[in-house]
């Protein structure tokens, strides 16, 4: 037996729903082999109203994990939160080295519930680096705003003038969510590959338990496509697989509630 190996270069929650955590438990669930080279590690203050402390890992231990990880061989990888410049400059070094050409990235740059970037400068470098290699990026609808240097993203217009931007950008790909943030009766993502534009719609659940969404949504894509799937197959995939893991989304505490990673598996596609 072997399996489909996928990497995630990104940050850990320490709550569990997100980053890393996320993702490796949405491979889990498509049945690819998921390994992980960590970037920072975030913490929430339980005295503080659960807000976060993000702590940076050096470049050099990142480098270190990468190693390991590329020795072996991966047929996906995705990035999520990345601690610093250094670090997204040597995610771009090991694309080209490796020659990994099926690259996802999310261009994590803000926790929900927190509402200033927490690493302003990562974004320039996002975009001089990692767009440029990316199979498909998956901002939401602020990241995708500032990506595209456009503002705010308030219609189905803006999203997909932003969309073609980040292609222009170097993206092949790119999926601008909508989710609760855009004002719209429908869960809506623009999908472009620099030709057409999709639009996926699913009901818009009125739920706040919806914590590690946008690394669900990433970590499925790439799933999908380190099982050979086509990039729009994979993004309507794992629109199913999302929508599944916020409906059943729980309260953990007072502060967070995490999607249900394995709900599509468990309950089926409702959706
Ligand atoms: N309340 C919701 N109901 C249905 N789908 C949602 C909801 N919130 C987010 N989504 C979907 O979940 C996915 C992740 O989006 P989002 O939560 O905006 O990302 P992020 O976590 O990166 O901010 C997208 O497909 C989005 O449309
Ligand atoms: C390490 C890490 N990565 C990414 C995120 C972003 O998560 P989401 O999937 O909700 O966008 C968070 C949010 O807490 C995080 O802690
Ligand atoms: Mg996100």
């Amino acid at each position: 037996m072997t399996m489909k190996k996928t990497l995630t270069l990104a940050g850990s929650d320490s709550s569990g729903g997100a980053g890393i955590q996320a993702d490796l438990k949405t491979f889990q669930e498509h049945g690819v082999y998921g390994m992980n080279a960590l970037t920072s590690i975030v913490t929430m203050d339980p005295d503080n109203e659960w807000s976060h402390g993000v702590y940076p890992i050096d470049v050099e231990i990142v480098e270190k994990q990468l190693t390991t990880i590329l020795s072996v061989g991966i047929d996906a990888m995705k990035t999520g939160m990345l601690g610093s410049v250094d670090i997204i400059e040597l995610g771009a070094r090991k694309i080209d080295e490796f020659k990994l050409e099926t690259f996802v990235l999310d261009p994590v740059m803000v926790c929900k519930g927190e509402d200033e970037v927490l690493q302003p400068e990562n974004t320039d470098a996002m975009r001089e680096f990692l767009l440029p290699r990316a199979t498909i990026a998956t901002p939401n609808l602020f990241e995708a705003g500032q990506l595209a240097q456009t503002g705010p993203l308030k219609t189905v217009d803006d999203m997909k003038k932003a969309a073609i931007k980040i292609h222009e950008l170097g993206a092949k790909n790119v999926v601008i969510k909508g989710g609760k943030a855009l004002v719209h009766d429908k869960a809506l993502d623009l999908f472009y590959d620099g030709e057409a534009f999709t639009l996926l719609e699913k009901d818009k659940l009125d739920t706040t338990y919806n914590h590690g969404a946008g690394c669900t949504f990433a970590a499925a894509i790439t799933s999908n496509l380190a099982n050979g799937k086509s990039v729009k197959e994979s993004v309507n995939e794992a629109k199913y697989f999302v929508t599944a893991a916020i409906k059943h989304g729980w309260r953990l505490n007072e502060y967070v509630g995490p999607v249900m990673h394995g709900a599509y598996n468990q309950f089926g596609n409702e959706n």
